[in-house]
């Protein structure tokens, strides 16, 4: 069964602590620090998502001293593209640029490049492709998956705590040295809702320009997005085929979901867990109902997926669209057994994840990256993974995983701790000149790609207007 053999992540070095950021903004620390997480990454303007990526991508190259001509998709899973032709082709070159200068083989001329959007779902969608290449028409061969981006929200938005950039590349292999990937088993869900959460370009075509807004940050519904991540996560759960090994549905050693913010996770494997209980035991949950007076046939039915969560609109998830099941939650967080059924399924590598911030579709990768580097030193850690990835817009892709034998030595070579050094923190005044797209003092370099120029020419036999050039620094 294919699967993954190794990760490598690459983070900006500009870094927002959210206790600072808190200050300059009049949020409450404290919220922020239980429900969202550390610190967020900032990319500057020398660096776009192509460069995220490629760096990514040539640490994963060096760290597994990957053989370039072997390497038959490279796939680029981005919200964030700055080009609208082709995107993971320009991290090939960059790529192949990098591999020449240290006089070593491009990758190989039949390597497909695909860039894939679907929100924070692109980089596993990506790796579902990946994984299917490797299993039918790419046997033999390596693939590359990048999942980078660069997640902005409008100053004074309820999405500015939950900022980040970065990127995490995946070495995908027939044999897996890391995880293997059970697609056959896999669950996956889609739907079309109100506006959730979208990236309209800042002016449309054929807008007024005095309707245009000012940048292309995400126009969106905060609290109705945490619906339907619950909502589509638990229909994409529904739909994975139970596995003969996996005594329950929600019998797993560790669960990894798509991360905006630190709760957001574990509200939704909460929820799952209490559908679990649901199913094996109504009786001992109607009565934790009546005891906490939460209605449970309320409950059973916001349980459902696939109901209707109302029109988009700024509702606190405890208010309309889930009062009974967040109601429940919050009671069973006393509980000495939401630690080991919720929290202790929760992967490894979580408080590595409190200092990334959202990575978008770098964000699952992420945790799965430091989970192995975290549990590559624990004793004994269960095999049986879960990873589930969402997307707004929205979709989810529920995806079984294995530890293989011999994944200790690999993980390893992951890192992950050693990718978030270096960090450099911004003042008040370097965090609004980076928002704003101004340079501070340039911090990325020591081994990273930038923006080395813009072309700016526009004459017949010289057009690259618009188009960046790159150099590793
Ligand atoms: C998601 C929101 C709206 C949350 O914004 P918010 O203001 O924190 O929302 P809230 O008021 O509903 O509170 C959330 C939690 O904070 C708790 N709380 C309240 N007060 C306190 C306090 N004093 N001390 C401690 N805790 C406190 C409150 O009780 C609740 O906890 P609960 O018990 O329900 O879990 C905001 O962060 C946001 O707009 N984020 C951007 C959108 C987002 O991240 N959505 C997540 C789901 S969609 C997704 O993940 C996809 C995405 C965004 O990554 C993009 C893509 O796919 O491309």
């Amino acid at each position: 069964m294919p699967g993954i053999s190794g990760f490598s992540a690459y983070l900006p070095p500009h870094r927002v602590n959210l206790a600072d950021w808190c200050d300059w903004t009049g949020q409450p620390a404290g919220k922020v620090a239980g429900v969202i997480g550390d610190s967020f990454r900032m990319a500057g303007p020398e660096q776009d998502v192509y460069a995220l990526a490629a760096s990514a991508a040539v640490r994963l190259i060096e760290a597994y001293d990957v053989d370039a001509s072997a390497v038959g998709m490279l796939v680029l899973g981005t919200e964030s593209a700055s080009d609208n032709a082709a995107g993971a082709v320009i991290l090939r070159g960059m790529l192949d640029d990098y591999l020449a200068s240290r006089g070593r083989a491009p990758l190989a001329a039949d390597c497909e490049v695909p860039e894939i959007k679907h929100a924070c779902l692109g980089g596993i969608y990506g790796l579902k492709q990946a994984l299917r290449y490797l299993a039918t028409d790419g046997a033999g061969r390596q693939a590359i998956v990048v999942s980078a981006d660069i997640a902005e929200y409008a100053r004074g938005s309820s999405g500015e705590a939950t900022q980040g950039a970065g990127a995490v590349a995946m070495l995908l292999e027939a044999e897996p040295r890391l995880l293997s990937v059970d697609l056959g088993a896999a669950g996956r869900a889609s739907r079309y809702r109100g506006a959730d959460f979208r990236k309209p370009f800042a002016r449309y075509p054929g807008q007024r320009t005095d309707q245009a807004r000012p940048r292309d940050f995400p126009v969106f519904n905060g609290r109705y997005s945490t619906a339907c991540y619950l909502d589509t996560v638990a229909s994409a759960f529904d739909d994975m085929a139970p596995r003969p090994d996996a005594a329950g549905a929600t019998d797993w050693d560790a669960v990894f979901l798509h991360r905006p913010y630190a709760r957001m996770p574990e509200t939704a494997w909460a929820m799952l867990c209490l559908r679990a209980w649901l199913a094996d035991d109504p009786h001992t949950l109607r009565a934790f109902c009546h005891e906490v007076g939460v209605d449970a046939v309320a409950l059973a039915a916001e349980l459902t997926p696939g109901r209707d969560i109302g029109p988009a609109g700024d509702i606190p998830l405890d208010a309309e669209r889930y009062p009974a099941t967040t109601a429940l939650i919050r009671a069973w967080r006393r509980r000495e057994d939401y630690r080991d059924v919720v929290l202790g399924r929760l992967g490894p590598g979580q408080a590595a994840m409190r200092a990334c911030g959202n990575l978008y579709t770098g964000s699952l990768p992420a945790w799965l990256a430091a989970g192995l580097s975290e549990a590559a030193e624990q004793a004994e850690p269960g095999p049986r993974w879960l990873a589930i990835g969402y997307g707004s817009g929205d979709a989810a892709e529920v995806l079984p995983l294995t530890l293989v034998p011999g994944w200790r030595a690999v993980a390893g070579r992951i890192g992950f701790r050693a990718a978030l050094d270096g960090a450099v923190d911004l003042d008040q005044a370097g965090y609004e000149a980076l928002h704003e797209g101004r340079m501070v003092n340039p911090a990325a370099g020591n081994g990273a790609f930038v923006i080395d120029h813009i072309g700016d020419r526009d004459e017949p036999g010289h057009v690259d207007a618009g188009i960046p050039r790159y150099a590793w620094a």
